[in-house]
C-alpha cells in the first residue's frame, strides 16, 4: 500500500456513459464511502482487468481480496496510484496509524489522530463544510504562505488536471477552475484542514487530499462547462472500433493466421487460397509489393486488378485485386481476403489502416500474414468481433546464417548478390560510391524516394544474372515482404534518424531487412546475412536472437464523420487546433492507440492561408502524400489547393525535364518531380475527376520521370548532396528517411476517411 498520511485515501472515478454524473469512492483503510446518485448504471469499469462489481458488492472486504489495483480513469489510462496489498488485511486496517505516526513522529499524539481524522474524512462532507461555512479561520502568516504554495502547485499540477479530465474538467479550463477553487478555499477554511495542508506541506499528497474537493466545487460550480466539456470528449469516442462495421459484425468470419518469421512461405500460402476464391482481396504494405502480386497472379492465370492511392489498373473480367491497404474496400464482398504483414497494425503512423482492414472487411476468410507479436491483441480483436480464429504457425525454409567475419569496415569484401543496407540516402550513395570505385561490381539502389515503378526496375536489373549490377544497395524500404535474389544483406550501420536522433533500428526491422537473403526460389536459397563493422555485429546477433516483442495496443485514427462530430463542439477553430483537441480528448479502449499525426498537421497549417476549402476537403488534402520536408513539393501541394479551392481546374504546372541527372541535385529535382505528379494522380483518384482533370498527362509524365530516375541511377556516380542545402547535419539523413515517403507510397484512401462511423 501507498505510504503517506492522506494516501491511505485511494480514489476512483467512476464515470457512467449515460449520464453527466460521475461517481467517487474514497476508500480507506478503515472504511469505504460510496458516493453514487444512480449505483446501477456504473458501466465497463476494470480494476486489474476484472470488472468493478456493482456497488452493493463492493466493500473493503472485496478490496482486500486483490493483492494490487492498477486504477484506471475514464479515458482507460492507468490512474496515476498503484495501490499494492503487500500483506493482508489486518495490515491495511492498521496502516492509518502506523504510517501517520511514522510521517509525522514529532507531533503531538493528539494531533496526529485529528489530521487522520481530516485525511479519512468524506470529501464531500468537507465540501459542504466549506460551502456552510460563513468565512474562512485565521491563519498564521507563514501557514498562508504555506497554503499559497500548495494551491499554486495543485493548479499547475499535472496528476489533478489528467484526474479533472475524468469529470470532464479539460485541460485548458482546468487552470481557471484551481484558480476559483483556490479563492473559494481561502474564502471559507477551517482552521483543522488548513493545518492538516499545511502539515503535508505542497506535495501530491496535499493535491490527492484536495482534488476531491475540487471535483465537487466543479461540480456545484461550473455545470456548464462540464457539460460542454463532456459533449466535446463523447464526439472524439474511438472506444469499440469494432462496432464502426455493422455489417462485417454480422458475418460470421474465419481469420486465418499465418504466423511465422521472414522467408516461411507465410503469404505464398495465404495467396493460394486468395487464387483459388472466386473473388478475393490482397492487401500490401507496399505499393511494391502489391504490383508483385499483380504480376505474379496475372501470371499465373487469375486475372487481378491493381488499386493503389495512385494508380487504378483494371484487368477485364478480374474478380481479384491486389492493392495498398489503405486503398481496400470495406464496403465490396469478397471470399477471401489477405491482408499482409498485419504486425504493421501497430505501426505509430499508418497502424489505423491494417486495423481498419481486420475490423471492417467483408469476407467469409480472411488470411492474415505475419510475426507473432500481434497474435494475442488478433486473439482479443477475435473474441470481441465473434470472428473465428485459425493459427497456423511456420518455420523459416533455411535458417539465416550470421557470417561473424563480418566485411572488416572494408566495402572492398562485398560480392556478387551482396545486398548493403544504409538507412539515409546520402549513406545509399556513398556506399554505391565506394563500391563501384574500389571493386568491379555495379550497384543497383532502392530507396523509398524512388517511385515504385523505379524501385522495381533496380530489383529487376539486380535480379537478372545477364547483365553486371550484382550488388544491391537500399534503405529498409526493402524491408518488407519482397522477393529479391539476395545472397546476404550486409548492415552498412544498426543505427538511424527517426526524425529526431540517431536511434538502434529495431530489432524486429533488423529481422525484416535481413530476412531478405536466401528466399525460397531465388538463385540463393541459403541466406546470410552480417555487419560492415565488426563493433555492429553483437547488435545484429541480439536482433535476430531477440523474440517478438508482445505488442499491446494497436493504431487506429477517427474517419472524416468523427473528425466533422467533434468540429461542431469547437467552432471557430483551425483544422490543426482541431485535430490537437481530438487527440487531447479521445476515448480509446485499452487495446488501442490513436496514430500519429504530425505529418497531417504540418499540411493542415501550411493549407490554413488557403481560403473557401471545407473541412472534409482539408482532412483530404492533409492525407495525399507528400514528404513534408521537401518544400518543393509543399509548394506544389499547396498550389494545387489553392487552385481547387478557386474552383479552376487543378494544373499540373510543372515542366517535364529533357534527360537524365547529370549530378546528384538533379537526381533530387527528379525525385521531387516524380512525388509531384504522383500526388496530383493520388489527388485525382481522390477528389472528383473534373477537379484534376490532367491525370492521364501526370501519368505518362511520371512514367518518363521514372524511366529517367532508373538512367540517372545507372550512371550516378556522384557525390549525394541534402535535399535541402543549408540544414543541419542531423537533418540532412531525413531525405533518405522512410517515414514521410511512407506516406508516399501507399497513400490513405479516401474510401477509409468516408468509411460511415456505423449504422
Ligand atoms: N510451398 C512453396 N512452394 C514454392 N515456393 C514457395 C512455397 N512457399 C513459399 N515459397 C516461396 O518462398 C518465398 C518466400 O515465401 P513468402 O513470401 O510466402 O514468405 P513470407 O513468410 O511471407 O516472408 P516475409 O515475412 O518476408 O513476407 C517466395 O518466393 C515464395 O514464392
Ligand atoms: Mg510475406
Amino acid at each position: 500500500m501507498a505510504r503517506g498520511p492522506a494516501r491511505n485515501l485511494l480514489y476512483l472515478y467512476l464515470s457512467n456513459n449515460n449520464s453527466s454524473k460521475f461517481r467517487f469512492f474514497s476508500v480507506s483503510s478503515r472504511f469505504l464511502h460510496t458516493h453514487f446518485t444512480e449505483p446501477k448504471k456504473i458501466q465497463d469499469f476494470h480494476i486489474c482487468g476484472h470488472p468493478l462489481p456493482t456497488p452493493p458488492q463492493f466493500s473493503p472486504l472485496w478490496f482486500n481480496q486483490w493483492k494490487r489495483f492498477d486504477l484506471f480513469n475514464f479515458y482507460g489510462h492507468p490512474f496515476s496510484t498503484v495501490v499494492e496489498n503487500e500483506d493482508n488485511e489486518s495490515e491495511l486496517c492498521n496502516l492509518d496509524v502506523e504510517e501517520n505516526e511514522c510521517e509525522n513522529g514529532t507531533l503531538g499524539s493528539e494531533k496526529r489522530l485529528n489530521f487522520v481524522q481530516i485525511a479519512s474524512r468524506d470529501p464531500v462532507e468537507i465540501y459542504k463544510e466549506l460551502r456552510g461555512a460563513s468565512k474562512g479561520e485565521k491563519q498564521t502568516r507563514a501557514d498562508w504562505d504555506v497554503l499559497i504554495e500548495i494551491f499554486r502547485c495543485f493548479a499547475k499540477s499535472g496528476w489533478a488536471s489528467n484526474q479533472a479530465l475524468a469529470v470532464y474538467i479539460g485541460a485548458a479550463f482546468f487552470p481557471t477552475a484551481a484558480h476559483k477553487f483556490r479563492n473559494f478555499f481561502f474564502k471559507k477554511c477551517k482552521a483543522d484542514i488548513a493545518k492538516y495542508l499545511v502539515s503535508l506541506g505542497p506535495c501530491i499528497e496535499a493535491e490527492k487530499f484536495l482534488f476531491p474537493i475540487f471535483v465537487e466545487f466543479c461540480l456545484e460550480e461550473f455545470p456548464d462547462e462540464i457539460k460542454c466539456f463532456r459533449k466535446m470528449v463523447e464526439s472524439a469516442d474511438l472506444t469499440k472500433p469494432h462496432t464502426w462495421f455493422p455489417f462485417a459484425r454480422a458475418m460470421k468470419r474465419k481469420i486465418i493466421y499465418h504466423c511465422g518469421p521472414t522467408n516461411s512461405g507465410k503469404t505464398y500460402n495465404a495467396l493460394q487460397r486468395f487464387m483459388e476464391a472466386k473473388k478475393g482481396i490482397y492487401c500490401s504494405p507496399l505499393r511494391l509489393l502489391a504490383m508483385e502480386v499483380f504480376d505474379k497472379v496475372n501470371g499465373l492465370g487469375v486475372y487481378c486488378s491493381l488499386l493503389t492511392g495512385q494508380e487504378k489498373k483494371h484487368v477485364p473480367f478480374s474478380n481479384h485485386v491486389a492493392c495498398t491497404v489503405e486503398m481496400v474496400s470495406t464496403d465490396e464482398m469478397y471470399d477471401v481476403a489477405v491482408i499482409d504483414e498485419i504486425q504493421m497494425m501497430a505501426d505509430s503512423h499508418r497502424g489505423y489502416a491494417w486495423t481498419r482492414a481486420l475490423l471492417g472487411l467483408k469476407a467469409d476468410e480472411i488470411h492474415v500474414c505475419g510475426d507473432p507479436s500481434v497474435l494475442d491483441i488478433v486473439r482479443k480483436i477475435c473474441s470481441e468481433t465473434g470472428d473465428g480464429l485459425v493459427e497456423q504457425h511456420y518455420e523459416r525454409f533455411k535458417p539465416l546464417v550470421v557470417e561473424a567475419k563480418t566485411l572488416l569496415g572494408d566495402l572492398k569484401n562485398v560480392r556478387s548478390g551482396d545486398c548493403v543496407v544504409a538507412f539515409s540516402r546520402r549513406e545509399i550513395f556513398e556506399v554505391k560510391l565506394a563500391i563501384e570505385k574500389h571493386t568491379n561490381h555495379r550497384c543497383c539502389v532502392i530507396y523509398g524516394a524512388l517511385p515504385p515503378e523505379t524501385r522495381r526496375q533496380q530489383a529487376t536489373l539486380f535480379n537478372d544474372p545477364n547483365n553486371e549490377f550484382d550488388v544491391l544497395v537500399a534503405s529498409d524500404a526493402v524491408g518488407m515482404g519482397l522477393n529479391l535474389n539476395i545472397r546476404r544483406i550486409i548492415f552498412n550501420t544498426l543505427s538511424k534518424y527517426n526524425g529526431d536522433k540517431i536511434v538502434p533500428v529495431p530489432s524486429s526491422q533488423v529481422k525484416q531487412i535481413a530476412g531478405r537473403a536466401g528466399r525460397r526460389g531465388s538463385r540463393y536459397p541459403e541466406g546470410l546475412t552480417t555487419t560492415l563493422q565488426l563493433e555492429d555485429l553483437d547488435y545484429l546477433i541480439e536482433c535476430l536472437k531477440k523474440p517478438f516483442d508482445e505488442v499491446h495496443k494497436v493504431g487506429l485514427f477517427p474517419f472524416y464523420e468523427q473528425v466533422e462530430l467533434f468540429a461542431g463542439q469547437i467552432p471557430n477553430s483551425t483544422f490543426s487546433e482541431l485535430l490537437d483537441r481530438f487527440g487531447e480528448n479521445c476515448r480509446l479502449d485499452g487495446s488501442y492507440f490513436l496514430c500519429q499525426y504530425n505529418h497531417i498537421k504540418k499540411i493542415a497549417n501550411m493549407l490554413e492561408k488557403v481560403q473557401g476549402l471545407s473541412l472534409e476537403d482539408r482532412f483530404n488534402f492533409c492525407f495525399a502524400p507528400v514528404n513534408i520536408r521537401d518544400p518543393k513539393a509543399m509548394y506544389h501541394l499547396l498550389k494545387f489547393a489553392s487552385s481547387y479551392a478557386q474552383e479552376l481546374p487543378v494544373n499540373i504546372a510543372m515542366g517535364m525535364p529533357k534527360c537524365s541527372a547529370r549530378n546528384d541535385s538533379e537526381l533530387l529535382d527528379l525525385e521531387t518531380r516524380h512525388q509531384v505528379l504522383s500526388m496530383y494522380m493520388w489527388l485525382s483518384n481522390h477528389f472528383e475527376n473534373d477537379k484534376f482533370p490532367y491525370f492521364k498527362k501526370a501519368e505518362a509524365m511520371a512514367t518518363g520521370i521514372a524511366e529517367l530516375l532508373g538512367e540517372s541511377l545507372a550512371n550516378a556516380r556522384w557525390k549525394p548532396e541534402s535535399r535541402n542545402s543549408g540544414k543541419q547535419k542531423g537533418q540532412e539523413k531525413d531525405g533518405g528517411n522512410e517515414r514521410p515517403r511512407r506516406s508516399q507510397e501507399t497513400p490513405l484512401s479516401q474510401q477509409q476517411q468516408l468509411e460511415k462511423v456505423a449504422a
